[in-house]
């Protein structure tokens, strides 16, 4: 193990942001189908994030103990400041991706889930079947996303320009998004 750390390694990490994308799908790990759902998250976090960050990107079948364990790593072990997971939210038995979620979330922020079905209803009306949802793990904001490749686009839209007051306000690293991309609200800023 390498316990060297220059100044410019700690002064890096501290400004680095850190993103977790979490793709949740039996078909895509296991090579039934090719992944596009974490691609379509990262073009847009490329698109909307213009300070320094990198990405962290794992994908799991779905289950709410392979979902948990993930977050796990992606928060404790890898320091995301902001975990994207994609997949699993619906009502069909191995839909388990909240279930995991809320067992390693301490508070939930339910208004993430609510803004991403109400913008999606005007696309789908199958948006209601959508549980997913959104909390934080001590300075980890985490949030669920539908797995249509479709539908990431339009959930991150509306709910970015909340994500980096959040993230202040957990103590996270902070982000600065492209005004033209998002307008990102930060109150009295
Ligand atoms: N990572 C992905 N890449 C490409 N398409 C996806 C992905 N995840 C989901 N989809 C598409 O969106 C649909 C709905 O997603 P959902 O999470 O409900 O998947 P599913 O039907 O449970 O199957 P699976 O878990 O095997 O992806 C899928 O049937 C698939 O067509
Ligand atoms: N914007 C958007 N939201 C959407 C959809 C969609 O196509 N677009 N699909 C819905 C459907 S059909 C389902 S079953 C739920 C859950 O999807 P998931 O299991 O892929 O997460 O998301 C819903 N939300």
């Amino acid at each position: 193990m390498n316990l060297e750390c220059r100044t410019e390694d700690f002064a890096e990490s501290e400004t680095l942001a850190r993103i977790g994308v979490l793709v949740v799908s039996d078909r895509a790990s296991a090579g039934v189908y090719e992944d596009k759902g974490g691609a379509a998250v990262t073009d847009f976090l490329k698109k909307v994030i213009c300070s320094n960050w990198i990405i962290i990107s794992k994908i799991v079948p779905d289950g709410a103990e392979s979902v948990a364990s993930a977050l796990i790593e992606l928060s404790d072990g890898e320091g995301c400041d902001l975990i994207l997971t994609t997949g699993g939210t619906g009502p069909s038995p191995r839909d388990l991706t909240p279930e995991g979620t809320q067992m390693v979330i301490s508070r939930e922020l339910p208004g993430f889930g609510e803004l991403m079905r109400r913008v999606s209803l005007d696309q789908v009306p199958t948006a209601i079947l959508s549980r997913q949802m959104a909390g934080t793990r001590d300075r980890s904001l985490i949030v669920n996303l539908p797995g249509r490749p479709s539908a990431i686009e339009i959930c991150l839209n509306a709910i970015f320009p909340a994500i980096p007051y959040c993230l202040d306000l957990i103590g996270a690293r902070r982000i600065e998004v492209n005004s033209d991309v998002c307008k990102a609200f930060r109150p009295g800023a």
